[in-house]
């Protein structure tokens, strides 16, 4: 009786998941973000504070918070960490000076109390630029088999076309259906 309760609710409950999208400057969140919610590419400029926006995919709805990535706002991401489900980070593939700095920034985060159920998905953006770092490399450089103590999928993507970003949500609604 529990399990045909529980599945019913989930049915009929149309919660919405909260997402963050972090990463560092000019990675491509913002670009992301409104990929998602409109479809097209926008133009943006570094982002100070946060952009929010409610996507609806079958209905699923997610609440996904795109966080300004400068060094500067860093310290900040985590006051908006409390209910997250998932996090996005979001990697500039072409940026091989700055992967270390991503790495650190995601062991601090994975480390925080408040992420410790929470989903990963890293998307691998910027894949049109000409020898940009492979998904492989990003896992390898982000140690990525490391972590064991989070669901996590690297996906590749890139933002201006849009290509790989729906197979990232579609994970993120896999990890959704197994709850
Ligand atoms: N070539 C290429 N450029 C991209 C891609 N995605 C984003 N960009 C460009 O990268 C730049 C930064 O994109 P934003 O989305 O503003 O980056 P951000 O991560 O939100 O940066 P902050 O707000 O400063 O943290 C913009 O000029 C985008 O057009 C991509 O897939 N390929
Ligand atoms: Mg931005």
């Amino acid at each position: 009786m529990g399990i045909l309760f529980s599945r019913i609710w989930r049915l009929f409950n149309h919660q919405e998941h909260k997402v963050i999208i972090v990463g560092l400057d000019n990675a491509g969140k913002t670009t992301i973000l409104y990929q998602f919610s409109m479809n097209e590419v926008v133009h943006t400029s570094p982002t100070i504070g946060s952009n929010v926006e409610e996507i609806v995919i079958n209905n699923t709805r997610f609440l996904m918070w795109d966080i300004g990535g400068q060094e500067s706002l860093r310290s900040s991401w985590n006051t908006y960490y409390t209910n997250t489900e998932f996090v996005i980070v979001v990697v500039d593939s072409t940026d091989r000076e700055r992967i270390s700095v991503t790495r650190e920034e995601l062991y601090k985060m994975l480390a925080h109390e408040d992420l410790r159920k929470a989903g990963l998905l890293i998307f691998a953006n910027k894949q049109d630029v000409k020898e940009c770092m492979s998904v492989a490399e990003i896992s390898q450089f982000l140690k990525l088999t490391s972590i064991k103590d989070h669901q996590w999928h690297i996906q590749a993507c890139c933002a201006l076309t849009g290509e790989g970003l729906c197979q990232g949500l579609e994970w993120m609604m896999s990890r959704l259906k197994l709850r």
